[in-house]
């Protein structure tokens, strides 16, 4: 279907009916394109090229009661949290992050001190890895908005896209994963209070989801550990290797986790005590959702060539395999099985 069909069909349809898919297929070919983009959008940044060479740029917004909650997140969190998603779509190109600016919308009545945690929350996050925030801007609206675009070097290496994994790769993984939708869950359920003691076993899942901290080092790592597709994990495993594998045309199969010898077990095993403060009836069946379908933990999920199994860098697992499509197509499994629900889409049905 051209463009301009595309948009005569769906142009009735609300935004809460197409799916994230469906608004971005909307607009693709009607957005200019750049001379100087080498990888334009449909991935984690776009490449750039610059008179010596090319970076990478990427956006991504925080909405108030969308992605967080002044009642459980203070500013500091908000900006850490703000300036990790976007680090992570920079490592995630295999690029270090160099610069963000920083657009703000606030209500007026929003106590200057929250806006000047949220700075330096944002200084927090980046300073480790040498990033700035070099510009922004402000406004007044009803509700919190926070949209970040962060700029990375890619020090002369070929940006790892979503689209290279081969059939026989290995997928692999660095970071956590479920802890952030546990975090959730039990704020959300009142389980725990953000400011409150935090019982130990779970500190870790409430800490992840305010603040998550991926392994930013890793991204660059498995770029030169020959990573042939990579993408930070945003709305869930499921999901974003769905994404690999769609724009790699491959099928991906995940190792089970709840199988004892699974990579991924360790994470089922970080999250049962959250599911049973939830007082699940079944903490495995929860901690295994978590594991597959919570997003916004922002760890590095890679396909690598089986020989690179040996130069994977620290806290990097392997989590399952890359496989021809077949005559499904690009899809993800898991042991085989085809997962129902997959994971956050914002404008969901
Ligand atoms: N409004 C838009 N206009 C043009 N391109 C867009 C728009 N929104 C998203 N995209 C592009 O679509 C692709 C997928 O976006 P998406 O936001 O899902 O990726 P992400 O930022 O890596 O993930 P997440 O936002 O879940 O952290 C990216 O290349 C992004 O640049
Ligand atoms: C108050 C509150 N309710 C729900 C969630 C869960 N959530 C929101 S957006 C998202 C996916 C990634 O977002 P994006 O694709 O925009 O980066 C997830 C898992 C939250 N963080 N805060
Ligand atoms: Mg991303
Ligand atoms: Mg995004
Ligand atoms: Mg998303």
């Amino acid at each position: 279907m051209s463009t301009a069909e595309h948009t005569a069909r769906t142009a009735g349809q609300p935004v809460g009916t197409a799916g994230e898919d469906g608004v971005l297929a909307a607009l693709a070919g009607l957005l200019p394109s750049s001379r100087a983009a080498l990888v334009g959008t449909g991935d984690d940044c776009a490449v750039l090229r610059a008179p010596d060479g090319r970076y990478c740029v990427t956006t991504d917004v925080l909405v108030e009661d969308r992605h967080f909650r002044t009642a459980w997140s203070t500013g500091h969190d908000v900006g850490r949290r703000a300036a990790a998603q976007n680090l992570a779509d920079v490592a995630a190109m295999g690029a270090r992050p160099v610069a963000l600016v920083v657009a703000l919308v606030v209500p007026p009545t929003t106590a200057l001190s929250w806006v000047t945690d949220l700075a330096s929350g944002l200084a927090a996050a980046c300073e480790p890895v040498g990033a700035g925030v070099v510009g922004g801007d402000l406004s007044g609206g009803d509700h919190l908005v926070i949209a970040v675009t962060a700029h990375g070097d890619l020090e002369g290496r070929a940006p790892v896209l979503r689209s290279g994994a081969r059939p026989g790769d290995l997928l692999v993984h660095a970071g956590t994963l479920g802890l952030s939708a546990a975090g959730l869950a039990l704020l959300d359920a009142g389980a725990v209070t953000p400011r409150g003691p935090l019982p130990d076993e779970v500190r870790r899942a409430v800490e992840v989801f305010l603040a998550p901290q991926p392994p930013l080092e890793a991204g660059p790592a498995l770029a030169e550990a020959g990573a042939t597709a990579m993408m930070d994990v945003s709305d869930s495993l499921l999901r974003d290797a769905g994404r690999i594998a769609a724009s790699s045309a491959v099928a991906i199969d995940l190792a089970e986790p709840t199988d004892p010898a699974s990579a991924t077990a360790v994470d089922l095993a970080a999250l049962e005590p959250a599911a049973r403060l939830l007082g699940a009836q079944d903490p495995r069946a929860l901690a295994r959702h978590w594991v597959l379908t919570g997003g916004e933990d922002h760890g590095m999920l890679a396909a690598v060539p089986p020989g690179a199994r040996d130069q994977l860098p620290p806290g990097c697992r392997v989590i399952g395999r890359v496989l021809p499509a077949g005559p499904h197509g690009p899809r993800v499994t898991v042991e085989g099985v085809l997962p129902g629900h997959t994971g956050w889409d914002h404008f969901a049905a």
